[in-house]
């Protein structure tokens, strides 16, 4: 019996900066960010979004949609790393929206709860949900993949920015991918990018207009969360190509085969931070797998490092990098990082590409290198199913992302700030953030959310 992806629906910012505009404003040339990373925009939240905003968009689409009945969904799994409180999940705001807007009780046997592991927590959700549904192949899952990518102004991840959400139903006999058994996994404990807990004085808060900071008591020293990561861009980078390198090999040994596996798969849908994070990750793979060379042979590093560059400028690789990876990097230059999201973006701007181009992929394999910090990376494949255009004909990705509003370099600043009061867009048929319930000692309490006709 199949198992995999049945439908899928998403939920982003729909506002955006040019990166031009982002470019110019930090006195950085506009050519490194548009043609050495791949970026065209980047979107960020309105005032009535978060990341339970975006979650619950993306779940109330892919329900209406597909006229899901929630009766036969038992699970709903989040991945997450934009938790907006240490014990109440995403997963538990997702279930009280949905029922108010569906029913009381409609999700009451429902299994919920919330993965985190940085970026890759939406592909333990669905490796769960997956495994789940081969167990009970007549009972159906949700996963749901939310965030708010936001770093710190004049960061360089700032140009990396994004918003949204991913949902995604998972049952047997799947119309859009059907996941293959084998999955390989690499993990190593490592602080590449991270989001710990601050101690900040009483003194600091008083002078603190910045309302992200999250205040857990007023004693003396007080322990905050920020949203905004610690992290060593290019450490980072080293840590997804170590784990990525040693998921794919160790996959290749799951497969007990010697065959490029690239090769063997249509597509390739990476964890893409940025757009072009890919084309200058699997270089490396593709220097070290063409080759025929295996992980643990001595390559001396002079050698080693040459023969990547070769490659990865190679008219070959270009080639490659245009029919196998590109079309999941199209949907990424326009919303930006999604963390847990960013690789079912690029599924699904692989597969609205292909929809919207009139191309049959069924019958083909698509190759995934998912990866989150702190770190694990896994590498596992699917089969695009016969009936993928069916489920995907409401989607029109790239149709609602020409819809998302540009905005000017001080109204991002003010959003990212929190100083904007006003939404810049009008809301319509969507959830938003209607208020947050400020007492004191905890200075930010409880979030109410409503839908908006
Ligand atoms: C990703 C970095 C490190 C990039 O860092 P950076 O310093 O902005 O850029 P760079 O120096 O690494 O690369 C610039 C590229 O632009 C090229 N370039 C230069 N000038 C020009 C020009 N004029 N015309 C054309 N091209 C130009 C230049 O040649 C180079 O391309 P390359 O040759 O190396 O392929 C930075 O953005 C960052 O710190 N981002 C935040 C962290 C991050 O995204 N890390 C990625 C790996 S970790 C990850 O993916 C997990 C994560 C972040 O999503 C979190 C999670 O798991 O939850």
């Amino acid at each position: 019996m199949k198992t995999g992806i049945d439908a899928i629906s998403f939920d982003v910012a729909n506002i955006h900066l040019p990166i031009k505009t982002l470019a110019t404003a930090r006195n950085i040339e506009p050519e490194k960010l548009e043609k050495g990373l791949g970026l065209i925009q980047m979107t960020l939240p309105d005032v009535h979004q978060d990341p339970v905003v975006f979650g619950a968009n993306a779940l109330t689409k892919l329900i209406l949609d597909h006229n899901i009945n929630l009766n036969e969904i038992s699970r709903i799994y989040v991945g997450t790393e934009s938790g907006i409180d240490s014990s109440k999940p995403i997963s538990s705001f997702l279930i009280s929206l949905i029922e108010q807007k569906f029913g009381e009780d409609t999700l009451a046997e429902c299994d919920v709860v919330d993965f985190t592991f940085a970026c890759i927590g939406g592909v333990d959700a669905l490796q769960n949900c997956i495994d789940f549904v081969k167990l009970n192949p007549a009972k159906k899952a949700i996963v749901v993949t939310t965030d708010f990518a936001k770093y710190d102004l004049n960061s360089t991840g700032e140009y990396t920015q994004g918003a949204g959400a991913v949902a995604m139903l998972v049952t047997s006999n799947p119309r859009i991918i059907a996941f293959d058994e084998n999955w390989a996994t690499s993990t190593k404990g490592v602080f590449d990018f991270f989001k710990p807990y601050r101690s900040i004085s009483k003194e600091a808060i008083t002078q603190n207009t910045n309302n992200d900071l999250w205040f857990d008591n007023l004693e003396a020293e007080i322990e905050i969360h920020k949203d905004q990561p610690v992290f060593d861009g290019q450490y980072s980078n080293q840590c997804y190509m170590d784990r990525t390198r040693n998921a794919y090999f160790s996959f290749k040994k799951l497969k007990n085969t010697t065959k490029t596996l690239y090769t063997t798969w249509n597509s390739i849908i990476m964890h893409l931070p940025y757009s072009f994070q890919g084309r200058r990750m699997l270089s490396e793979i593709y220097a070290l797998d063409s080759a025929e060379k295996i992980i643990s042979e001595n390559i001396e590093p002079a050698d080693y490092q040459a023969k990547i560059k070769e490659v990865a400028k190679s008219e070959e690789y270009r080639n490659f990098v245009t029919e196998k990876l590109q079309p999941a990097e199209l949907a990424s230059s326009l919303i930006g990082n999604l963390y847990t999201g960013s690789i079912f973006m690029g599924l699904l701007s692989t597969l609205a590409h292909y929809y919207d181009t009139n191309k049959e992929i069924a019958g083909t394999q698509f190759g995934f290198l998912a990866y989150g910090s702190g770190s694990k990376s896994k590498v596992f494949e699917g089969t695009i199913q016969p009936e993928w255009k069916a489920a995907l004909a409401n989607v029109k990705l790239f149709e609602n992302l020409k819809e998302s509003k540009e905005i000017d370099f001080n109204t991002y600043e003010s959003l990212h700030k929190k100083e904007q009061k006003q939404s810049v867009r009008t809301p319509k048929n969507e959830w938003i953030l209607d208020r947050i319930e400020k007492e004191i000692p905890v200075l930010i309490g409880a979030r109410y959310y409503k839908w908006v006709d």
